[in-house]
């Protein structure tokens, strides 16, 4: 699609969606509704090229708590609202054993099958083409995010999306798809738009939000062009206190980001923050690793504050604390996670003093300096030794992420760069795409390799992050165990001399 047929193709979806009912001029204050676009009082289509791509940017100042969007039961595309038709929906009671996101899944591609003659035309045409979502890597995508953990989740992904295929075949012959809807290339499209995934506040996926009736969520036009933003400690959802604004008269007591409303039956979106107009308006879907990011949504954030680096830790650290072994982590600045911390410090204590120290332990102290010494120094070991095993270092990886973004605009570039930090891992790409080292003279990728450069990147850009935590563990640990030490000597010295320490 052109730039001109997108905009059109945008105009008719804001169109639409006036005419049903969606708003971002929803109360009885604001101006009345025009016909033309359900935007325009609050919210506008904006593009953010490093920020998300399509989104919503502010039309004027916003407060936080503001309403600023609602829309109607009737606009949501769900499960119940596609099965009103008798047909479709006694082929699904036909097939009981079916989850709630493969009947949705289903139900997108019976609604994109009826074309121009389905309600929701409009939103189906808008929708992304294609996904990044880690259910769509290829093997050789897969096997560049180099952890282990990273390359299970990945497969795991896709295994999934495969079953789930193979599983709701039968049903999508029966309600009489088209054979091109029947194929798992659409249905990874559809699934990447709808997969939902559990998470504290929204249940989300690429595009579906919460509804209180259906646990695979709906698709929810228009309210699904906000990008997203890590909940920072202001609005996070983690902090129950701090889910409700502390705002004056009508908007005390609101969940700032927004959901299903019984009693308006509609769902509402609020400013989680202050917008000057023009800003970019986010949603906070949730509190993600970038690697739930990648899997959940097939994108990154530069920067998380809610990223986690997983480490391999033995059955013996794992076990000494009940600690559960998803809160054993490096923070992205390098820290080890509060429950890590203690666990490591139980596990340095003679098995006979565990009972003991028990109770410090568990409130976070320090046990002693010797103890504080071993835990660092295992620590800063287990993350040195993790990252000689990878294949590449992160210094590598950086100098490769520039490689492929030059790649992603000039491909011949290959020609001209020095590839000595990963020579091996582009040669497998072009390996993979048909295209050998003297063939890439071509000025643009064909459109196949273009998009595995995007998610290849997207890989090594995940890895990169990843090294990055564990490099910062080390230098954490090693100022620590310096700290220390001196710490130490100055103790013993002071002893020795009789000096108060
Ligand atoms: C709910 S949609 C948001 C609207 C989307 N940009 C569009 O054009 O339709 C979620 C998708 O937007 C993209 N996205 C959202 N927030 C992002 C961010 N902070 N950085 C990069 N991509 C983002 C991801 O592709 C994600 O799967």
């Amino acid at each position: 699609m052109d730039g001109e047929e997108e905009g059109k193709g945008m105009a008719a979806l804001l169109r639409w969606a006036a005419e049903m009912g969606i708003s971002d001029s929803p109360t009885s204050t604001s101006p009345p509704r025009s016909h033309s676009s359900c935007l325009g009082h609050s919210l506008f289509v904006s593009d953010f090229p490093d920020a998300g791509g399509r989104g919503l940017s502010a039309a004027r100042d916003l407060r936080k708590g503001d309403l600023i969007l609602r829309v109607p039961r009737a606009a949501l595309l769900t499960s119940e609202s596609v099965l009103k038709d008798e047909r479709l929906a006694s082929c699904v009671r036909s097939h009981p054993r079916l989850s709630s996101t493969q009947i949705l899944t289903v139900c997108l591609l019976a609604e994109v099958g009826k074309g121009r003659g389905s309600q929701w035309y409009p939103y189906l045409v808008q929708l992304p083409r294609s996904y990044n979502t880690l259910a769509n890597f290829t093997n050789f995508e897969i096997q560049t995010l180099q952890v282990e953990d990273a390359v299970w989740v990945s497969e795991r992904a896709v295994h999934r999306a495969k079953s789930d295929w193979k599983e709701s075949i039968s049903l999508m012959q029966e309600m009489d798809l088209k054979p091109q809807l029947l194929t798992f290339r659409s249905w990874l499209w559809a699934l990447s738009t709808i997969f939902t995934v559990h998470s504290f506040f929204w249940k989300i996926s690429s595009r579906t939000l919460h509804i209180p009736w259906d646990n695979a969520g709906c698709l929810c036009p228009v309210g699904d062009l906000f990008n997203y933003a890590a909940p920072d400690a202001e609005s996070s959802p983690d902090a129950s206190e701090e889910r409700y604004a502390e705002q004056p008269d009508c908007h005390s007591q609101r969940l700032t980001d927004g959901g299903y409303e019984e009693d308006t039956t509609s769902y509402c979106f609020y400013a989680r923050k202050r917008y000057k107009e023009e800003d970019q308006v986010l949603l906070s879907y949730g509190t993600y690793t970038n690697l739930d990011l990648l899997e959940h949504y097939g994108f990154l954030l530069g920067d998380n504050p809610n990223d986690k680096a997983f480490i391999q830790l033995g059955t013996d650290i794992c076990t000494s604390s009940n600690w559960p072994v998803d809160s054993l982590y490096i923070q992205p600045n390098g820290r080890p996670s509060f429950a890590l911390l203690c666990a490591l410090r139980l596990c340095a204590t003679p098995v006979n003093h565990r009972r003991a120290v028990g109770c410090q332990v568990y409130a976070g102290s320090l046990l002693s300096v010797e103890n504080e010494l071993l835990v660092m120094k295992w620590l800063a070991k287990r993350c040195h030794d993790i990252l000689e095993k990878l294949a590449t270092t992160a210094e590598d990886d950086g100098l490769l992420l520039i490689v492929i973004e030059k790649m992603l605009y000039n491909p011949s570039c290959l020609k001209y760069v020095d590839l000595q930090c990963c020579k091996e891992e582009i040669k497998s790409f072009l390996e993979v795409h048909g295209l050998g080292m003297e063939g890439i003279g071509v000025s643009q990728l064909p459109m196949k390799a273009r998009k595995s450069l995007e998610r290849w990147k997207l890989a090594v850009r995940w890895r990169f992050g990843y090294k990055k935590m564990l490099i910062s563990c080390i230098s954490y640990c090693t100022n620590t165990i310096e700290r220390l030490s001196s710490q130490q000597y100055c103790t013993k010295r002071n002893n020795q001399t009789g000096m108060p320490g």
